[in-house]
């Protein structure tokens, strides 16, 4: 069984090192690592995921480079201008209302990161559920106001009613994940009037055409994020951001940079702001017309049995 087990460059959602499983098939690579405090039940759809993965593959892709967010964990002011302005990117996104941070720090890492960004960048932050909806209010207007602009604030607070009730009330979108994930039915994400914008991360969610079954049903825009995975679990997040009929926003699945280390040589991390939709596997169509005549068929298909049996 080949288990990893990599240290973080940063803390990131109170843990230091990630760690999970590879898993190998017919159809290539898939990653397991649903975070520790998962039970079994929460991490069955990371498991339907790897499998996915490696067993049955994914849909052929619309598009082939996908514009990622660079990811800044609660750091310093100083540290986050030097993450953002190493990363590349255009668009950041900023994690705040942490335990560990306070407005007036979030505010100060979010006003280094559009120094580093400039005016055209694009901020978005990631309260995590952090907020009630008087504070969720009062914070989203102070931290635009630092940001010279958000384009969107994710999950701010825990129900899908407070979602809207924030909503209605500031004029920065609002972006749905852990309601996404978590809601039996993501389409009264949409019909509660709760988000702007769907996050999909496609372990969480069972795999990439389950991803994509949840987009259509809500029916909002979306935005693929990773659950900070090495290159084989980024992979199938690409898959996903690349089979989306519309993509409008920046990914998040620009996240390498919070690993110290990969398991692929070739790693993922964003060049420009961007990322190659992976594609290893042939296009139908492509694989139908290289299709040679019957009797080439034949031959092959007697060569290999031949090779096989021996
Ligand atoms: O979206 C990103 O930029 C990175 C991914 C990310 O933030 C994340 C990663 C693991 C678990 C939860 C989250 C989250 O969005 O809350
Ligand atoms: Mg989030």
């Amino acid at each position: 069984m080949d288990v990893y087990s990599l240290r973080m460059r940063t803390r990131f959602r109170g843990i230091t090192v990630r760690e999970g499983v590879l898993l190998h098939g017919p159809a290539g690579w898939g990653e397991f690592c649903p975070f520790t405090e998962y039970d079994d039940a929460e991490s069955a759809p990371w498991l339907a995921s790897a499998v996915e993965a490696s067993e049955v593959g994914w849909p052929s892709p619309v598009r082939d480079r996908i514009e990622v967010n660079t990811t800044v964990p609660v750091v310093s002011p100083d540290e986050a201008y030097r993450m953002v302005a190493a990363s590349g990117c255009r668009t950041a996104k900023v994690k705040v209302a942490d335990p560990r941070s306070s407005l007036v720090d979030d505010c100060e890492r979010v006003a280094a990161v559009r120094d580093a960004l400039g005016p055209s960048g694009a901020i978005r932050v990631d309260a995590n559920m952090a907020w009630e909806v008087d504070p969720a209010v009062d914070a989203i207007r102070v931290l635009d106001k630092a940001a010279d602009g958000l384009e969107y604030v994710e999950q701010p607070c825990v129900s899908i009613e407070e979602l809207a009730a924030v909503r209605r009330r500031v004029d920065v979108r609002i972006a749905a994940d852990e309601s996404i994930r978590r809601a039996e039915d993501p389409l009264k994400v949409a019909v509660a009037g709760a988000a702007d914008i769907a996050v999909l991360k496609v372990a969480p969610l069972g795999g990439v055409r389950r991803a994509l079954e949840v987009a259509e049903a809500c029916g909002l825009p979306c935005v693929v994020s990773s659950a900070v995975e090495t290159s084989v679990g980024l992979a199938a997040g690409l898959a996903l951001a690349g089979a989306l009929p519309s993509l409008e926003f920046a990914c998040g699945l620009g996240t390498m940079s919070l690993l110290e280390n990969d398991v692929c040589s070739a790693s993922l991390s964003p060049v420009d702001g961007q990322l190659p939709v992976p594609r290893s596997a042939p296009e139908p169509d492509l694989r139908d017309r290289f299709r040679p005549d019957e009797d080439t068929l034949t031959r092959w298909a007697a060569r290999l049995a031949r090779v096989r049996s021996r």
